[in-house]
């Protein structure tokens, strides 16, 4: 019997996260729990990093840490606040035996050797729009561990190539708080109701518009893309397309894959391999758009394909419809 995908469930708008979870796992035969438990930690994560970020105002979460983390970037306190609370929350889960961070060099073995999964995650994204009150988002990327449960996870649980990925997705805090994420079977998105506490199912089986009419790319950075970047931009404008650039991938991503519309970041003089990091920015991105009947490119194949060869290593990324990624990809 083939497993039924999550839109088979005829599960309506306005159930709970949990319910969709619940029913979600009833239809794969084999499933134990562990992965469903572990969405459930990443939505009580977010449901923390919500509050950080709404009273961000307030408290003194805003402005520079006075740390750099493994990229050279200056770490903001709300990146360091949400790095905390997320790997706290899988800590205390207990499905996860290991974790990869934007903000930390190594891998974060969370003491949960039985644990059968590893997470990569960006906690954070969007940091330079933290304190501007601009939508900042959290990404992330689940592997089942392919070492030994019970013995400490290894570098390679999180080198399984994004096409290994048995769940993505995606936390947007912006004028409302939403968790998008797949697990193999469609994309679908909840809307965090303050009120009840609860993620509930708003946006069931997504799907991008298979062109659209709206580019998303640091246009400051113009001199420094190739030419045949430069020259898409140029068709873009010629077509009356919309330029849409927030600054944080996880909003652009979500508003094109709504609307139609590509977001790029090519390689720049700056940084010659791009600047978005595979394992926790680009895999788990390139899941949900595939997922969604979109495409994400690293400009000469799909990022899912690449070979991972270290943590935080980057990549150029073409990602949205599918139609825009394959225009500025026969380009290159
Ligand atoms: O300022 P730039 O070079 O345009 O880069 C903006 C991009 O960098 C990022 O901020 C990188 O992510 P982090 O904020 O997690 O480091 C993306 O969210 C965003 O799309
Ligand atoms: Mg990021
Ligand atoms: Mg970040």
């Amino acid at each position: 019997m083939t497993a039924k995908t999550e839109h088979d469930l005829a599960l309506p708008v306005g159930v709970t996260l949990d319910r969709f979870i619940m029913r979600s796992q009833s239809a794969f035969p084999y499933a134990t729990g562990e992965l469903s438990q572990l969405l459930r930690d990443i939505a009580l994560a977010g449901k923390i990093i919500d509050r950080e970020v709404n009273k961000a105002g307030l408290v003194d979460v805003t402005g520079a840490h006075g740390t750099s983390n493994i990229q050279g970037e200056n770490q903001q306190k709300l990146d360091v606040v949400a790095n905390i609370r997320f790997i706290r929350a899988l800590k205390n889960g207990g499905e996860v035996c290991a974790i990869i961070s934007e903000e930390d060099e190594d891998i974060l073995y969370t003491g949960n050797d039985k644990g059968k999964y590893v997470v990569a995650m960006d906690p954070l994204d969007g940091s330079s729009n933290i304190d501007v009150n601009v939508s900042i988002g959290t990404i992330f990327s689940i592997y089942r561990r392919v070492t030994p449960v019970g013995t400490p996870a290894t570098l390679a649980d999180f080198m399984q190539g994004g096409r290994k990925q048995v769940g993505a997705g995606y936390i947007l805090y912006g004028s409302s708080t939403m968790l998008v994420f797949s697990t193999g079977c469609g994309v679908n998105g909840f809307t965090y109701d303050h009120s009840l506490g609860e993620f509930i199912l708003s946006h069931k089986n997504i799907r991008c518009p298979q062109d659209g009419s709206i580019y998303s790319i640091n246009d400051g950075y113009y001199n420094s893309y190739q030419p045949a970047v430069q020259e898409y931009l140029l068709d873009s404008r010629q077509r009356g397309y919309s330029a849409r650039y927030i600054g944080s991938l996880v909003a652009d991503f979500h508003r094109n894959m709504f609307k139609g519309g590509i977001y790029l970041y090519p390689p720049t003089q700056a940084e010659p391999k791009g600047k978005l990091r595979l394992l926790y920015e680009c895999y788990p991105l390139a899941l949900i758009a595939e997922q969604s009947g979109a495409k994400a490119s690293d400009g000469y194949g799909d990022v899912l394909d690449i070979e991972p060869s270290a943590l935080h290593q980057r990549t150029p990324f073409y990602v949205g419809s599918a139609r825009m990624v394959d225009d500025i990809t026969a380009r290159l």
